[in-house]
């Protein structure tokens, strides 16, 4: 298929399951690796990673979603030690280093992996990520991001964090420069592997990208001769207004949370606004969204697992990775004071979850009690196999998301129970897919053949064969 034909509006389309992992022990609803179900013990071996991926495409799950932090938490009681002793997105695996190996053991599982543009250069960047294609298929996606830890700047040899403006402007030179070196240095037919003649290629269709800008100097060519995608397929989340178009002009699939159906709808319209103002299609994008879930045979069961699965929660460790990803610290505050706005220069969307999207600021210990109540971003789904599966329905026919990126609150069972129970159920209801279709990570996600759409940003570098 060529990006020539039209996007299959999300609509006529199986929803989207992602499985979110990050290379850890600890992530999300902090603390629950500590229930005695739950088994990340194994995470540094190779055969954790590959049992994983396995699951996931039994399981039929359009991609595995690998979130990813570059420091430790430290803006709780002013210390990484919360962060240490609850595993709070800490350690971490680089998570590209498991991902051709998961693929050497899957044939149609999506790889969404998180790389940050503060931090690196889009030169390496930009050739690992087209490796990453040729490793996998053309089943790689980039998710990404701009980072919001202090500790994570300090580790790349800065004092502090570049201002959230500031990050968002090397991101969009970065992605151009990417862009450059994907789409537009090596044209199609240049790869001509003439034994005979001893020529690989033709030095003519190997060109140089000469991007002088404001941040970065590169000269090119790429290093990767064209992957099966060219550019991965671009994931983002930021949901401040610069992030937000930010998305609307480069993501191709956008992660959007809102803790009721009524702000996840305002989320998704806002982020299909900004594609369309970015002179994309509304279908141009995929927006997904967070979902947990506590299964059990009865409504009983379910509920009594679900309560195993708070005792397990830290409230430590929710207060240190809210602390990181907002700036506010709450260690010091007391139980019945309103939160006021942190300082702007952290993760703005997750800074005015409690405070500028309220009419008043929520109380600390409101705030507690959300962050420790089962999933700290999203909606949690409790009950059997049907209801969990009317959930999702429900979700999706309310609010028009695409899809969702499912958490595990107990690994492996929660997935497990999840492919085994509420699967077949979504499939008889024509919501899930039964068999992957073929084709590349981009074609199976937006319909439209390997390459970006002619309406995304990387299209305008793309050369052509004279
Ligand atoms: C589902 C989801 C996953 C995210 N994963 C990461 C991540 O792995 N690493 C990261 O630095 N930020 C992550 N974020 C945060 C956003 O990508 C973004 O960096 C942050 O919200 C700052 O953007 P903003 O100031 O525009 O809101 C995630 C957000 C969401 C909703």
């Amino acid at each position: 298929m060529t990006s020539k034909e039209q996007i299959i509006p999300a609509r006529n389309r199986p929803l989207i399951f992602n499985a979110f992992e990050m290379t850890g022990v600890g992530y999300y609803a902090h603390g629950t690796w500590t229930h005695p179900r739950s088994h990340r013990e194994g995470f540094t071996d190779l055969s954790f990673w590959l049992d994983r991926a396995r699951q996931f495409e039994e399981g039929l799950f359009d991609a595995v979603f690998f979130a990813d932090v570059l420091g430790v938490y430290d803006i709780y009681r002013r210390s990484p030690d919360p962060a240490i002793r609850s595993a709070v997105d800490f350690p971490l695996l680089d998570p590209v280093t498991v991902i051709p190996a998961m693929a050497a053991v899957t044939r149609h599982l999506g790889f969404a992996v998180t790389v940050s543009t503060t931090y690196e250069h889009p030169f390496a960047h930009a050739r690992r990520f087209a490796s990453l294609d040729h490793l996998t298929g053309g089943r790689i996606g980039w998710n990404v991001v701009t980072s919001y830890l202090p500790n994570a700047a300090r580790n790349f040899g800065l004092s502090e964090m570049p201002g959230h403006a500031v990050r968002y402007a090397r991101a969009e030179e970065f992605l151009e420069v990417s862009y450059k070196l994907w789409e537009g240095s090596w044209l199609d037919d240049a790869v001509l592997y003439d034994k005979d003649n001893t020529v690989y290629a033709d030095p003519a269709k190997v060109r140089r990208i000469d991007h002088h800008g404001q941040l970065f100097d590169v000269q090119g060519p790429s290093l990767v001769p064209p992957s099966r995608q060219r550019t991965p397929v671009i994931y983002q989340a930021g949901a401040s207004e610069r992030g937000r178009a930010f998305a609307g002009r480069h993501a191709e699939a956008v992660f959007v949370n809102g803790t009721n159906p009524g702000a996840l709808t305002a989320a998704i319209t806002a982020i299909r606004d900004a594609a369309e103002a970015a002179g994309r299609r509304r279908d141009d994008l995929r927006v997904v969204t967070d979902l947990s879930v506590v299964i059990g045979r009865t409504e009983e069961e379910a509920r009594r697992k679900a309560d195993l699965v708070r005792r397990s929660q830290s409230v430590e460790g929710a207060l240190a990775g809210f602390g990181g990803a907002s700036g506010i610290d709450l260690s010091t505050a007391s139980g019945k004071e309103r939160l006021s706005p942190a300082p702007g220069e952290h993760s703005q969307s997750e800074a005015a979850r409690f405070t500028r999207e309220k009419q008043t600021p929520d109380r600390v210990d409101d705030v507690v009690r959300r962050l420790t109540d089962l999933s700290p971003y999203s909606e949690t789904l409790i009950g059997t196999p049907a209801q969990i599966a009317d959930g999702i329905s429900r979700i999706a026919d309310t609010t028009g998301v695409d899809g969702f990126n499912l958490h595990e609150f107990v690994t492996p069972d929660d997935f497990t129970e999840f492919i085994e129970s509420v699967v077949p159920i979504l499939q008889r209801r024509g919501l899930y897919r039964t068999a992957y279709e073929p084709g590349s990570h981009r074609h199976r996600l937006l319909g439209a053949g390997d390459r970006v759409a002619d309406t995304h940003p990387a299209a305008a570098f793309r050369e052509v064969s004279a």
